[in-house]
């Protein structure tokens, strides 16, 4: 039995039928590298929007927190080790996630919490602002690690990211003690990556940009990352081997004409991908700040 048995995950994001966003990718990266999963819809579509007219199924409030303090008071409850949260349907959606957070972190303070604030990119907020105040104001205080693409980041923290020191001060100010921030800005040609920082880490993982990327790449990498952290894999590492499996999961749906990912096809991709990264060391602030 692999050490990865031992615990379950709940992914609380979307469920499209086509494609492989929100729950999808979370789901089958999860369950691919050896994780027991529960998985909560937080809306259901066709598929992501991006690709046209896509009718939402959505939840009566009132159900979706009553599914939560059922899965808070399930008896299997102990199993879980770590929540993923993404994306939302509606703010009060994320006001019930942190009540699920806050629970289970009273009977086991070492409950992993990831929380992707997925609300908008470089073309501003996707979703509407009473979600991702939601976001900010209750789930982000509560994140063991938080997700944000630069674009996120620069919302939540009110500040203007042109370089990676004001992106590694608005992380710091955020206040999780790892945040691992997407779409950085790249220190190599043409290229693009992530910003990890936690206390003793300043790391950049860079590769090259891919041209027409489908949706779902910050949907991935989170739970990629989550389960390399699950397993026990050095931060470093972690960081190292979720880029790599992103990277490479996009350049061969890309190759192949794909305008999804195609995560079964590339599931040797999620375990072993043999994709260079380049990783960097960054100058952290709190020792900038010392010089
Ligand atoms: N066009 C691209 N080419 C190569 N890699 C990409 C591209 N877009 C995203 N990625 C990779 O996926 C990561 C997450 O994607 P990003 O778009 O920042 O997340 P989100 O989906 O949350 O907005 C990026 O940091 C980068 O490593
Ligand atoms: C309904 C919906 N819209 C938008 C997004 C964001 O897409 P992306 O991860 O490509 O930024 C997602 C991703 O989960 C989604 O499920």
């Amino acid at each position: 039995m692999s050490e990865n048995a031992a615990g379950a995950v709940i992914v609380i994001s979307s469920h499209v039928v086509r494609g492989s966003v929100g729950n999808r990718a979370a789901v089958f990266a999860l369950e691919t590298l050896g994780h027991q999963v529960w998985a909560l819809p937080t809306i259901v579509l066709p598929w992501h929007p991006g690709h046209g007219r896509s009718t939402r199924l959505t939840f009566a409030e009132a159900d979706f927190e009553a599914a939560i303090d059922d899965l808070i008071h399930a008896p299997s409850i102990g199993e879980v080790k770590a929540v993923l949260s993404g994306y939302f349907g509606n703010a009060a959606q994320a006001r019930s996630v942190a009540k699920l957070v806050s629970s289970l972190r009273e009977k086991n303070p070492e409950l992993l919490y990831v929380c992707d604030p997925v609300m908008g990119d470089l073309g501003g907020l996707y979703v509407p602002e009473a979600t991702a105040e939601a976001i900010r104001d209750h789930l982000i205080p509560l994140a063991s690690l938080a997700t944000p693409n630069r674009y996120e980041l620069a919302w939540l923290s009110g500040a203007a990211l042109d370089d990676n020191n004001a992106v590694m001060e608005a992380a710091l100010s955020l206040g999780p003690s790892r945040m691992l921030v997407t779409s950085a800005v790249p220190m190599m040609a043409g290229g693009t990556g992530n910003l990890y920082l936690s206390g003793k880490h300043a790391l950049l993982a860079e590769h090259r940009v891919v041209e027409n990327p489908p949706n779902g790449l910050g949907d991935l990498l989170a739970a990629l990352f989550l389960s390399r952290l699950l397993s026990g894999v050095e931060d470093e590492k972690a960081l190292q081997l979720a880029t790599a499996s992103v990277f490479e999961v996009l350049a061969r749906a890309v190759k192949r004409g794909s305008n999804e990912l195609m995560l079964a096809s590339d599931a040797s991709s999620l375990s072993t991908p043999m994709a260079m990264v380049q990783m960097r060391h960054l100058i952290h602030p709190a020792q900038r700040r010392k010089k």
